[in-house]
């Protein structure tokens, strides 16, 4: 008998092109997605170089950092976002890739249009020039990010040397709790690994809590894996997943789809298989969390305090809980229910979709967003913007005194029209919550929708289970 395998060396294995005497691998690549920021330089190294795109057929390309959300019928007021739009659009021209224009319905975060169009697929191997390339690992897929010289060397070979990464087992134990969503679960995940914890692993989340997730929210979970400083997340693909597929754009059809479900049956991690680490969290013990400060393992339950430098297990946590207080404007003992907002932001390709859009018109419906704060949802893509219009959604996030915006990576990094002030506050759904993330001087709190919307109608942090309808 072969020895048990994970999920992850099946798709390693099977993607091997060459193996080096040092370990290093050539593997396979399935799909490429790309965008503008990260790929210039890459279509420009072909062109000196004379070369074509290998496999234009499995790549895909679209515009989502510097696009507007608002008055696109206008074009990109903003020279430096336009010129990069117009390089991607031009370079996929030349080069034969197929491209979703800023104005077309089907245009969103490259990593919420990926599994939307079917193209994200269990069992392949998926990279783009863009660290959370991991939500794709949600559908068990070896989704990972890349950096822009590798971008070139996809885009002509369609290959990527690549070092073995180690297993992690992620389990979530028992149902989760009613009320915690996605968000806090990985959120805790994070808060119990540290930002480092993952480092040269590929984590793969299991458990109740974690099978009992719809993809949606499995794409939450495996999106933020790189905050947890790993290669990449991965959930074995199950009934749930080939449901989601089901009749999607790129889905495979009639007997190609039966082949295709028989072979993903096949990828779930063999019994006995070995993990280099194990870690266990009870799901029963999960609160709606927020961050405190810069980094997203600053996590808290609502309910808690801003803690102060002698919480941190080192003089240099120490010192970092020192600055993140300085820096986000904090003082030690200050309940996180009592700190006020200015903004909240809601989308990003962590939480960007349809059920995240749902999970907030639950909360603010008949509601209004308290006079102190600006509020904006920012669908993540023309699709889901439009499922959430024929859901009359929209009607109830503008009459609660919402912004519904166009969709793209709007307010989650500061490279749009969409940005904090210095010094204000936001209560966010996106990954990320370092210096400037959301504009230079901005402080932000990571949450997911549900408290982000809380935050929107009381005016600070808050606990949506006091908002429950
Ligand atoms: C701009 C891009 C390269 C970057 C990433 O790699 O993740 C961005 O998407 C982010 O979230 O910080
Ligand atoms: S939404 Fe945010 S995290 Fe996601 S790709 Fe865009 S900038 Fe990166």
């Amino acid at each position: 008998m072969a020895a048990p395998r994970t999920l992850f060396d099946k798709i390693w294995d099977a993607h091997v092109v060459d193996r080096q005497e040092d370990g290093t691998c050539l593997l396979y690549i399935d799909r490429h997605l790309v965008h503008e920021v990260t790929s210039p330089q890459a279509f420009e190294g072909l062109r000196l170089a004379g070369r074509k795109v290998r496999r234009p057929d499995a790549t895909l390309a679209v515009p989502d950092h510097n696009v507007p959300t608002s008055n696109r019928a206008q074009g990109i007021a903003d020279e430096e976002s336009r010129i990069q739009v117009d390089t991607l659009t031009k370079n996929c021209a030349d080069f034969d890739v197929p491209f979703i224009p800023m104005n077309d319905v089907r245009q969103g975060i490259v990593h919420i249009i990926g599994p939307e169009q079917g193209l994200t697929q269990p069992g392949m191997t998926i990279v783009c020039g863009d660290s959370h390339t991991s939500t794709h690992g949600a559908f068990g897929a070896l989704a990972f990010g890349i950096g822009t010289s590798e971008v070139e060397h996809v885009l002509a070979t369609q290959t990527l040397y690549q070092r073995p990464a180690k297993n992690m087992r992620v389990s979530v134990d028992g149902p989760l709790p009613v009320g915690i969503t996605s968000k806090d679960l990985i959120l805790a995940i994070i808060g119990r690994l540290g930002t480092a914890g993952g480092t040269g692993h590929v984590i793969e989340y299991a458990g109740e809590a974690i099978r009992s997730l719809s993809m949606e929210g499995r794409m939450t979970v495996c999106n933020m894996s790189i905050e947890a400083g790993a290669r990449a997340g991965l959930i074995a693909p199950d009934d749930t997943t080939f449901e989601y597929l089901k009749g999607r754009v790129f889905s495979p059809k009639g007997a190609a789809w039966e082949q295709a479900v028989e072979l993903w049956r096949s990828l779930p991690s063999d019994e006995g298989a070995h993990y280099d680490k194990e870690v266990h969290l009870s799901a029963s013990e999960i609160e709606p969390l927020v961050t405190w400060g810069t980094s997203p393992e600053d996590v808290l339950p609502i309910t808690g305090s801003i803690p102060g430098p002698e919480a941190g297990r080192d003089a240099n946590k120490a010192k970092a809980i020192e600055r993140s207080l300085e820096y986000m404007g904090l003082k030690a003992g200050q309940k996180l229910t009592d700190v006020a907002i200015d903004k909240v932001f809601i989308g990003s390709c962590t939480n960007g979709r349809i059920e995240d859009l749902r999970e907030v018109a639950q909360v603010v419906e008949g509601r209004r967003v308290a006079e102190s704060v600006y509020a904006m949802i920012v669908p993540g893509s023309g699709l889901v913007k439009e499922q959430a219009e024929a859901e009359g959604l929209d009607r109830i996030f503008t009459e609660a005194g919402f912004d519904w915006r166009e969709p793209g990576c709007s307010m989650c990094l500061a490279m749009n029209a969409d940005k904090l002030e210095p010094g204000e506050r936001c209560a966010s759904t996106s990954n990320r919550n370092f210096e400037g993330r959301q504009g230079p001087g901005g402080r932000t709190h990571l949450m997911s929708p549900a408290m982000a919307a809380a935050a929107a109608i009381y005016g600070h942090l808050a606990d949506v289970r006091e908002l429950a309808c």
